[in-house]
């Protein structure tokens, strides 16, 4: 369907894990007996929109990325496996460095958050197409307060106006590349990638995704993780019995 199109998508795992406290890459924690980071990479192998995949890992962890994860699990869409930056931006702008020079639709999407779907990943490449520029994410459930310094709340903005922004964020390469050269131009820095293209001044789509489209970051998260996979198998199990009764 989109073969006039060469996907590329840059997967952020070079991070800290300061918040998980984990003495390993909470990327390579095993849920299922698989490490997370596994389960988010079948997803983007197992697409058939998806041209390459980019790998970012800590400079210490690329062989480790290299033999144990790439290797071992026989990742082909794997081109490049690049050094991350000290922020989550820096990973990804060594990543757009990196990319194919056929690459014109970029995702960029967290290894920490194994649960996209494949649903996600047509509907933010389909977003890039009609919009030029999408994220995934879910309207946000909780009241949201913004606070001053005094820890006191300034205003509560109308809910149905929120959003949290999750991954896999879409763009075209050039917008992309513009909004992180615009950045380092102006010194800024931003918690997605959507907030530097949106600096610019371009329009970014916002696209339905799902609530379980979590980002493990905290240890409660792992309980969450594996609570999610059970349900999912679950699901096969009985959809496995529905089909035989057919
Ligand atoms: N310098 C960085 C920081 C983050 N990431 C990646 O970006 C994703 C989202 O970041 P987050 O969940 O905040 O991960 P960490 O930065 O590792 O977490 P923490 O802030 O708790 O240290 C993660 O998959 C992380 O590995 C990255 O590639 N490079
Ligand atoms: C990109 C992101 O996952 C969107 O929710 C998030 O902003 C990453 O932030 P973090 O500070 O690296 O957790």
């Amino acid at each position: 369907m989109y073969k006039s199109y060469y996907v590329s998508v840059i997967i952020a795992a070079a991070g800290m894990s300061n918040r998980m406290g984990s003495k390993i890459n909470k990327q390579f924690i095993d849920i299922d007996n698989k490490p997370i980071l596994v389960h988010t990479l079948n997803k983007f192998e197992q697409s058939p929109y998806v041209d390459e995949i980019i790998l970012i890992s800590k400079e210490q962890e690329v062989e480790y990325c290299r033999k144990e994860i790439v290797r071992k699990y026989g990742f082909k869409k794997i081109k490049k496996i690049i050094r991350g930056g000290k922020e989550r931006q820096d990973s990804i702008y060594n990543g757009i460095l990196a990319l194919d020079e056929k690459c014109n639709i970029v995702l960029t999407h967290d290894g920490a958050r194994p649960f996209v779907r494949k649903e996600n990943i047509e509907d933010g490449i389909k977003g890039v197409i009609e919009y030029g520029a999408c994220v995934i994410g879910v309207p946000v459930k909780d009241t949201i307060k913004a606070i001053d310094d005094e820890n006191e709340v300034h205003h509560t903005p109308k809910r149905s106006m929120l959003w949290a922004a999750q991954t896999p964020q879409c763009f075209w390469k050039r917008l992309l590349q513009e909004g992180y050269e615009y950045a380092i131009d102006e010194g800024i820095v931003g918690t997605d990638d959507s907030s530097l293209v949106e600096k610019v001044g371009h329009k970014v789509k916002m696209i339905m995704g799902n609530y379980d489209n979590i980002k493990i970051t905290t240890p409660e998260d792992l309980i969450i993780a594996e609570s999610l996979l059970k349900v999912d198998e679950d699901l096969k199990v009985k959809q496995k019995i529905f089909l035989k009764t057919k």
